[in-house]
């Protein structure tokens, strides 16, 4: 089996792992406890056409500010919901899911072993971990959280940049440090989420493993 590492764009036809920690992963994450399915949405005006049509609850943001209307793209807020469908559209990890062409596990901190796990029943031949990033710049917390989950594959045939994650990734303390750090976070912290960030870095409390078929994400039954 190969993992290989990309950065926004995907290649592989086998599976995917979409990782943006900060924060949609995460959110899809713990609202799979709350509702049936989650629906990606590329722009407000998709969402709000899809909630039209399923009456599904709407969250979002655009640079970490919440859509007016909307419920955040926070894994807090999120908590205090519930029902059949949540429509999500965010500025980075939903634009990078409706992107993709191959089916898509999503993947965060919170889920790390859990969707490595998955990700080995489900794949052929590879397994590619796609960084969402910011606007299309790097974001070290979607390097890192990337690192933690190879590590879980750490026995299989890594590419250079996964193998490179992996070893970043090594030591908690300097991940915490530098996820807590981080632009991404720093951000959030100015917009008053910076409880979701910190509870974005806890390490596998969630075994809920998203997958995303082209159309919607629902949890995966390992
Ligand atoms: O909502 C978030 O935390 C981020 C905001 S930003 O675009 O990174 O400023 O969006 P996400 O799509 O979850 O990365
Ligand atoms: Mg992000």
């Amino acid at each position: 089996m190969r993992i290989s590492l990309t950065h926004q764009r995907s290649s592989t036809e086998d599976l995917s792992i979409m990782v943006d920690l900060l924060r949609a992963s995460t959110t899809i994450t713990v609202a799979l406890d709350k509702f049936k399915k989650v629906i990606p949405a590329e722009s407000v005006s998709e969402a709000l056409e899809i909630s039209k049509e399923t009456g599904g609850l709407l969250a979002g943001e655009r640079g970490g500010e919440t859509i007016k209307g909307f419920i955040g793209n926070s894994p807090l807020q999120i908590q205090d919901y519930n029902g059949e469908t949540l429509i999500l559209t965010t500025t980075n990890g939903t634009r990078i899911l409706k992107s993709l062409k191959s089916k898509a596990l999503i993947g965060s901190l919170i889920n790390a072993r859990a969707v490595a796990r998955a990700a080995v029943e489900l794949a052929n031949n590879e397994i590619e971990i796609i960084m969402a990033g910011v606007n299309g710049r790097f974001a070290i917390e979607d390097f890192l959280t990337a690192g933690e989950i190879i590590y879980y594959l750490r026995d299989y045939e890594l590419d250079e940049f996964a193998k490179a994650a992996m070893i970043a990734a090594h030591d908690k303390r300097i991940v915490d440090d530098m996820i807590l750090n981080s632009s991404s976070a720093l951000k959030l912290k100015k917009l008053g989420f910076f409880e979701d960030v910190k509870f974005s870095i806890q390490r596998n409390i969630s075994k809920n493993v998203p997958i995303y078929n082209g159309k919607l994400i629902k949890k995966y039954k390992i």
